[in-house]
């Protein structure tokens, strides 16, 4: 490859890379297509304009000829034209703002529920390593910078051009030398344009960055305020969001002076095509090869020869950044999921009740395994505690379980089913998670308690409630099950929320029962109500539970003694305590700390 070779293959590759923008708009495609008929319509009026744009300037210098002629007849019948051409234009306006707002938006609107959709469905190792502002950035910002491939700039790629071939040809019939003259503007035109798609590319891609970047920053900020605010970080978090602020204004007015250049050596362009076809024309007037009206009309005219060119270098430029927004959404659409279709409550194929894990082996990093050929079975109905040091893999079996994470190798199976043959919906709803942290949504009580299932009845909930010892508590609200708590119910004590999470279990009602034992952050009068609630909950489960104290689990029919992925001791409290080393080690701990605790209450009373 000789070097202009190579030179050519750098700009295509970089600059034209057709692939890029086929692989945006296969992403575009179907919701394009959803909208077909507003395009379509869009389409429609591109001729429209097309003619209109033909006809006003044949109109100006019939008019003007009429007038100089004296020909009063002509300019009467004109009138009318005038009206019904001014009329027309109108009206496409109209028509083209409105039918453009909806082709654009409605593209959007598609694409936003095809995202959320994907999202939704997408492996917990995807969003647990994904922060949440970038992907909310994708929906406030990239899906929002499509504009440059959809609506009325997807017609222009076609309308551009096709005013220049019509109005040439048009002007080539009032003067060959002048519409000659007027084309050598192209090159120049179509060279700047390339110049001015390359830089913005660059610019847009390091702008959509930065706001994710920004959106991660403050997304952080508003979930940790009251770290924030305990540490003093105020000041710090501030300083990092002007910053990046200020790097954001900077890149914006760097894109406003491109687009300023760009915009302003166009209108260069435009008047010196401009002054020369004055300046010759009024020359060919006075040799009698032009009329008046038709250098008026070519006037008119010659402005539509160097704004297609200019035009398209814009459309290009904003297909660019659309082309490296899209790029950073189709990253996220281009990870497989978990299910074809969202899950939903699938009270028919509930499975339970018997577990069962044989020769599993899994690890977060490919490299670091954390199980390896790990056996365990659990029988239905039984009560089976987790136990083991931090970092033991206890939560990573819930997370196995539950299908959030797939094992490399071997298998879970549900009731002698394997978890991979059931319908993401089946496993769901035949498992009930009850969090050490209870997530609840902003809305009423009754609304946190209707997301158990669908068509729950009110004495239902009231039931469950009751059982989960919060309905007195409900009750004595001035607003009852109408209560709004908060985000994340924020105006709810830990104990009034755990409760609450219980009762939603209740609702459930599923064969079987993960619960990441809570009780160790609450004070005893709540710790008293939750455990009566989560005995109500585990009647005639499998219920597992993630112990972080052993007092509250010798009754357990099964203890597991994990340490780093592997199974140290499997029995009931007074075996393990007889033969399980570690299992006496962390009974000790545990003894020790609530000793302490206790005597630091006693001191402090
Ligand atoms: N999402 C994750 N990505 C990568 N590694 C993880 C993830 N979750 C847990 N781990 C790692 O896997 C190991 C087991 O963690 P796991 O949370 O299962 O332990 P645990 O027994 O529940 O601990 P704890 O009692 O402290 O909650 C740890 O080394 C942890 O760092």
């Amino acid at each position: 490859m000789n070097y202009f070779q190579h030179v050519r293959s750098l700009v295509i590759g970089k600059y034209f890379n057709l692939k890029e923008g086929r692989k945006a708009f296969g992403l575009l495609k179907p919701h394009i297509l959803k909208y077909w008929r507003e395009h379509a319509i869009l389409f429609g009026l591109l001729a429209v304009d097309i003619f209109l744009t033909i006809a006003f300037a044949w109109y100006y210098g019939n008019v003007t000829d009429a007038a100089i002629g004296s020909r009063l007849n002509q300019l009467k019948k004109l009138v009318p034209i005038g009206i019904i051409l001014i009329l027309l234009s109108i009206s496409c306006t109209f028509l083209n703002i409105v039918v453009e707002n909806r082709a654009s938006n409605g593209v959007k609107k598609e694409m936003k529920n095809y995202l959320f959709s994907h999202i939704l469905r997408l492996p917990a190792k995807y969003t647990s390593t994904h922060p949440t502002g970038e992907l909310l950035s994708h929906f406030s910002n990239d899906i929002h910078s499509v504009d440059g491939l959809i609506g009325s700039n997807l017609i222009n790629l076609i309308r551009l051009p096709l005013i220049y071939i019509v109005v040439f040809i048009y002007l080539m019939q009032i003067n060959v030398t002048l519409s000659v003259i007027s084309l050598l503007i192209a090159p120049i035109a179509l060279i700047s344009a390339v110049f001015f798609g390359m830089l913005l590319k660059k610019n847009g891609r390091q702008l959509h960055e930065l706001i994710a970047a920004i959106h991660h920053h403050l997304n952080e900020s508003f979930h940790g305020i009251s770290v924030i605010r305990s540490f003093t970080l105020e000041k710090k978090q501030y300083s990092t969001f002007a910053e990046k602020n200020e790097e954001l204004f900077q890149l914006e007015t760097a894109s406003a002076k491109l687009q300023g250049l760009y915009y302003g050596g166009g209108q260069f362009v435009s008047a010196v095509v401009y002054l020369i076809s004055i300046c010759l024309g009024s020359y060919y007037i006075s040799q009698s090869i032009l009329t008046v009206g038709a250098l008026l009309t070519f006037i008119n005219l010659v402005n539509h020869l160097v704004y297609p060119l200019t035009g398209m270098a814009g459309q290009w430029a904003g297909f660019q950044r659309s082309v490296t927004a899209l790029e950073r959404v189709l990253k996220v659409l281009e990870q497989p999921v978990e299910s074809k279709k969202l899950p939903t409550y699938d009270p028919i194929n509930k499975v339970g009740l018997s577990i069962k894990f044989t020769d599993m082996t899994f690890g977060y990093d490919e490299t670091k395994l954390l199980f390896s050929r790990l056996n365990l079975e659990f029988p239905a109905g039984k009560k089976i505690a987790l136990v083991g040091p931090s970092g033991a893999g206890k939560s990573s079996l819930f997370n196995l379980l539950q299908g959030l994470y797939q094992p490399h190798s071997g298998r879970i199976y549900l009731n002698q089913m394997p978890i991979e043959d059931l319908t993401m919906s089946a496993l769901r709803s035949s498992i009930a998670y009850v969090a050490q942290e209870t997530f609840l949504f902003a809305g009423t009580i009754e609304d946190n308690l209707m997301i158990a299932k669908p068509n729950i009845s009110q004495p239902e909930m009231i039931n469950a409630c009751k059982k989960a010892n919060i309905h007195e508590f409900i009750q004595s609200l001035s607003d009852g099950y109408q209560t709004e708590i908060g985000e994340r119910g924020i105006k709810l004590s830990g104990g009034q929320k755990q409760r609450l999470a219980v009762a939603r279990a209740i609702l459930k009602d599923s064969p079987i029962l993960l619960l990441d034992e809570a009780t160790s952050a609450l004070d005893n009068e709540s710790e008293h109500f939750v455990k009566k609630a989560l005995n109500e909950l585990m009647e005639g489960r499998t219920t597992i539970i993630i112990a972080h104290r052993l007092t509250t689990v010798r009754d357990a029919d099964i203890i597991v003694v994990l340490n780093e992925g592997r199974i140290s001791g499997i029995g009931t409290h007074e075996e393990l305590i007889r033969e399980n080393d570690l299992y006496q080690r962390l009974n000790k701990t545990d003894f020790e700390l609530k000793e302490y605790v206790s005597l630091s209450l006693a001191a402090n009373d």
